[in-house]
């Protein structure tokens, strides 16, 4: 349906119930973090990129961090490079790990930002590495399989965890009206590079600007248990139940994770949310409509 044939009263009606979401939202932080497999059809970015700038416009503080897990797949298998993941986190060799840096911190990252400078808004596009702004480490991976009796740590490369976040660079942007959108690269010390999943890279973000809220966008309606049922308010002891038996599995391992932690940590709502629905953001934001698993720290 086009603007023209909307009942104008019904469209004043929508704006005006948007009024208690602006004003308790306003001069607020809310990290959003757009993955990969919901950046899927052209509409879809679109709207996205025009929900982000809406925020900004109606005094929202947004922060994009985005993933590119299937983008990174595209390229890799273009090389003749096989992908592989251990709890849901790519086997990272150097090889790789370039391929990685290119993708992300180029390809996905400069078609976020120039998708939300089209729709209007000022969008800067960093990695981890500018500003050293994200000090990463190897992570150290822990896998059991059903006949190991104790987990063994695995190496698998050049993959990192947040050691620390620098908000600096961030906030001087977003104070100057600038929508920061951040590929999750990290860094060491040293100067190497480190491939984090972008869920963990959101939610340690959301932590450290003491964000509002954190919004995890995926190709999913939410959380869900073995019969495809949404499930919302869960604790960490449901939570670790539904890994034991299988229910969470790959990709849903450090969204949940860093979801439940982020709100131990002071975020006040994480939601993982249906990145397929048009205008997700602005559904979760600016309505009751309650897409998706809402987790807060009372769950
Ligand atoms: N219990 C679960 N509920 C929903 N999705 C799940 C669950 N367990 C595993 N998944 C998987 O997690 C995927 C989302 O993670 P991921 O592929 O990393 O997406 P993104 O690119 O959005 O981060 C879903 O497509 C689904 O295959
Ligand atoms: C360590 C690790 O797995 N890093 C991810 C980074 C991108 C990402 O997280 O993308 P999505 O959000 O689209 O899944 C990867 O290499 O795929």
């Amino acid at each position: 349906m086009n603007s023209a044939s909307r009942d104008p009263q019904v469209v004043v009606e929508v704006l005006s119930e948007a009024l208690p979401y602006i004003q308790q939202f306003s001069g607020k932080t809310v990290v959003v973090k757009y993955g990969g497999n919901a950046m899927t059809e052209d509409t879809l970015i679109n709207s996205f990129a025009r929900d982000i700038v809406l925020m900004k416009e109606v005094g929202i503080n947004p922060v994009v961090v985005h993933g590119g897990g299937p983008q990174i797949g595209s390229l890799l298998e273009k090389l003749n490079i096989e992908s592989r993941f251990v709890n849901g986190m790519r086997v990272t060799d150097s090889q790789t790990m370039d391929v990685v840096e290119m993708v992300l911190g180029g390809l996905v990252n400069k078609s976020i930002v120039n998708l939300i400078n089209q729709s209007g808004g000022k969008a800067i596009g960093l990695t981890g590495k500018d500003g050293a702004q994200i000090r990463a480490r190897q992570l150290k991976v822990e896998h059991q399989s059903p006949e190991m009796t104790v987990p063994e740590i695995i190496d698998i490369g050049h993959v990192g965890e947040v050691e620390s976040i620098s908000t600096d660079l961030i906030e001087m942007l977003a104070a100057r009206d600038f929508i920061p959108v951040i590929a999750p690269i990290g860094v060491d010390g040293e100067g190497h590079s480190y491939n984090i999943n972008a869920d963990l890279v959101a939610g340690k973000l959301a932590e450290a600007l003491n964000a509002e809220k954190l919004m995890l966008l995926t190709n999913v309606a939410g959380l869900m248990n073995g019969e495809g049922k949404v499930l919302t308010g869960l604790s960490t002891l449901q939570v670790d139940a539904l890994i034991a038996d299988g229910t969470i599995y790959g990709g849903m391992l450090p969204k949940i994770r860093c979801a439940l932690d982020a709100v131990k940590n002071g975020v006040n709502s994480a939601h993982i949310i249906d990145g397929r629905v048009p205008h997700a953001v602005l559904l979760e934001i600016f309505t009751n409509a309650g897409v998706g698993t809402l987790i807060t720290d009372a769950s």
